[in-house]
């Protein structure tokens, strides 16, 4: 590729990604990645100035103005800082600075991750908020803005002034929204930072002011003539009633520089809320104007951008998972190791060619680290630590099904292109823990997804092997510690469930509840009922030849039996109990029927509950047990709500009623 087409291309690469973070609030890269093709075009623009450009995502402050909100124009424009990875780049920069003045010192401050503000006060009252946008123009955001409980709506002295600040989420708020999201179905929020930009450019102020921002201010738009450094401008900040970060830090040269950015990167772990780096300031005022600044930053300031925290361990097993898509992973077994702050015992290998690139074999010591500070990754092998390894080979056939994996055109990744692979599908781990088969209440429909998207659940006995990853899960956006221990418990309970729960929820066909209730009688245990041949089977009454096929070709197959025996090793009961025959659970309680049934008219509806021993109403009350809900369900499953009152659908009633 020559000069040019790699200048176009990363442009077009960092463009994309601008849009996807800064337009969407949703990252298709780490952050480190994003700064690596930044550094790698700035220096092919500055190598080859024939190639430069004004429009280039270089030069440019990288938001935009989304509809929907007015737009504000910058009184003085929003600036973006420029950054610096090593000690060597820093060095530069104070370099730099030495050689137009020997005046300087420094103030160092964190980095917050979290989106800029400018705040406007007229005569010490709060007027306006704006975002950075385009750095020129940004976002009205002040109705949004006056949600924020840190954001003083009076200040202490009524002045006019303009500061600029850095709005964000904490991680106990993150969580908290996360939570909300993952239970109303909607899709997580990748990191505090684009929660918070996507919360502060909500149209709904109301859903705004429920997710918990925060605000910390850093700077005044052209400070009062007696305030004469970076660090008066905080002092002054904080008198007037704004919060202000309390760890600033002064340096008079690199050395104190490099002693405050380590205490920092270990101040930052124990912080509540994310930070990126440390931001480095020139201490003086009055020499900013001289040391000037580019089209993009000041050169009177940068960000030292934070090293994701790495850790070495070694490789036990590399493993396939195959995702929702068909899509097959490779997953690496870790010998457990802690980085930034939890237990890591597998992480992501992406594809054949990410391990083939990086070489990586069963065996080898790596660094792993957590891109995007979220998912574990492994990132380069030691090789000084190989002994003798073998090369890695991608397998050809599912893990799950068995099937011929296909590797498309163009393409990096192995499908499993069996429409029927269970490992495509997660409607068998959803039955499975369903409140009509294991009753595992707290592994819905959505936290199931989350985790096998996740690679942490593909099989049955996976559910029963989670807590293996009890920390990584607890990493995860949305998974509390307290959600993930109850999702523990209810798991861990329901090994103790009845077996006829357990065989329906084997989902094996035109084995419902009551079929699974049948065979157990007859055949008390999985070891007994695995024996049964057809013949066998066909004897028990209620049993017909399409039962009993299905059956003898379930506990035929070889895949299914080592389950088994695998979920007993795991301590789940397989045996059953007949003589703990309890009244059915509808005896006593009292029922009302509404909407409209596919399956039955209201008159059989009742007589099936009546014949298992409850009773029908006709209107809601404190004492209704039960709502039957059909279709078009009016006023009294709103009452039914209100009350909180238990209504059950039809296809609960079905199984229920199939007992
Ligand atoms: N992952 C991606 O795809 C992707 C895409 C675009 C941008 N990014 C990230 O955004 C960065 C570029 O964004 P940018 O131009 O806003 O630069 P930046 O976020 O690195 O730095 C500038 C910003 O730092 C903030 N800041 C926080 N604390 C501060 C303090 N104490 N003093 C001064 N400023 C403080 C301000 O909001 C300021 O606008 C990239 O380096 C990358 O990390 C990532
Ligand atoms: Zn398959």
């Amino acid at each position: 590729m020559n000069v040019l087409d790699k200048i176009l291309e990363l442009r077009k690469l960092i463009n994309d990604a601008n849009y996807q973070y800064h337009t969407l609030d949703k990252p298709t890269m780490s952050d480190f990645k994003y700064d690596q093709l930044m550094h790698e075009l700035i220096e092919l623009e500055t190598q080859y100035p024939e190639y430069d450009d004004e429009g280039s995502p270089s030069k440019k402050v990288g938001g935009v103005v989304l509809d929907g909100f007015n737009k504000f124009k910058h009184t003085v424009p929003m600036m973006s800082l420029g950054n610096v990875f090593n000690f060597d780049e820093l060095a530069s920069f104070v370099d730099r600075i030495e050689k137009v003045t020997d005046e300087a010192t420094f103030l160092t401050e964190l980095k917050i991750d979290g989106l800029a503000v400018t705040l406007i006060y007229e005569q010490g009252k709060f007027k306006k908020a704006a975002t950075r946008g385009n750095g020129q123009i940004g976002e009205d955001i002040t109705l949004n803005a006056k949600t924020i409980k840190s954001l003083p709506l009076e200040l202490k002295e009524p002045i006019d002034i303009e500061v600029r600040g850095e709005i964000y989420m904490s991680h106990q708020a993150f969580k908290k929204s996360n939570e909300e999201r993952l239970e109303k179905g909607l899709e997580l929020f990748a990191n505090p930072r684009n929660a918070a930009a996507g919360t502060i450019r909500q149209l709904d102020t109301k859903v705004t002011a429920k997710r918990d921002l925060s605000l910390f201010t850093y700077a005044i738009v052209n400070a009062p003539s007696y305030v004469s450094t970076q660090k008066e401008v905080l002092e002054l900040l904080k008198k007037l009633g704004f919060p202000v970060n309390p760890n600033d830090k002064q340096a008079r040269d690199i050395h104190e520089l490099k002693q405050n950015i380590e205490i920092y990167d270990d101040l930052r772990k124990t912080l509540p809320y994310d930070t990126d780096g440390v931001v480095i300031k020139v201490n003086e005022l009055r020499l900013y104007d001289f040391i000037g600044t580019t089209a993009k930053a000041p050169k009177y300031a940068t960000a030292y951008k934070f090293e994701a925290e790495k850790q070495q361990t070694t490789i036990n097993d590399i493993v396939f998972q195959v995702g929702r898509t068909g899509v097959i992973t490779p997953v690496a077994e870790l010998e457990p190791v802690f980085i930034s702050g939890s237990l890591v015992s597998r992480a992501t290998l992406h594809n054949e060619d990410y391990i083939k690139s990086k070489d990586i074999r069963v065996g080898d010591t790596v660094w792993v680290h957590k891109a995007g500070e979220i998912i574990p990754e492994v990132i380069s092998v030691d090789l000084d630590k190989r002994t003798h390894q073998q090369p890695f080979e991608m397998i050809s056939l599912c893990p799950v099904c068995g099937s011929l994996l296909v590797r498309k055109e163009g393409e990096a990744d192995y499908y499993c292109q069996n429409p029927e692979c269970s490992g495509k599908n997660i409607f068998a781990l959803i039955h499975f823990a369903s409140r009509v088969a294991m009753d595992i209440d707290t592994l819905g429909e959505k936290v199931v997804e989350t985790l096998h998207d996740q690679t942490f659940l593909q099989t049955i006995p996976d559910i029963y092997k989670l807590n293996q990853y009890k920390s990584s899960i607890m990493e995860l956006p949305g998974f509390g510690d307290k959600k993930v221990q109850k999702i523990l418990d209810a798991i861990e309970k329901s090994k103790q469930q009845p077996l006829d729960r357990l065989l329906f929820g084997l989902g094996i066909k035109h084995v419902g509840a009551k079929v699974a209730k049948t065979l157990l009688k007859a055949y008390p245990s999985i070891d007994q009922l695995k024996q049964a041949t057809y013949e066998d089977l066909i004897q028990i009454p209620d049993i017909g030849p399409e039962i009993a096929q299905s059956v003898e070709n379930y506990f035929s197959q070889h895949k299914q039996l080592e389950m088994l025996d695998e979920l007993k090793s795991l301590g789940l009961n397989l045996t059953y109990h007949q003589d703990e025959v309890k009244p059915h659970e509808f005896n006593g309680k009292i029922f009302v029927i509404t909407g409209t049934l596919q399956g039955y008219s209201r008159d059989q509806a009742s007589a099936l509950i009546e014949k298992l021993g409850g009773k029908v109403t006709s209107s809601v009350s404190a004492k209704t047990n039960i709502l039957l809900a059909g279709s078009d369900a009016g006023s009294k499953l709103k009452k039914a709500i209100e009350l909180g009152v238990y209504v059950m659908n039809e296809e609960e009633f079905k199984v229920k009623t199939d007992e």
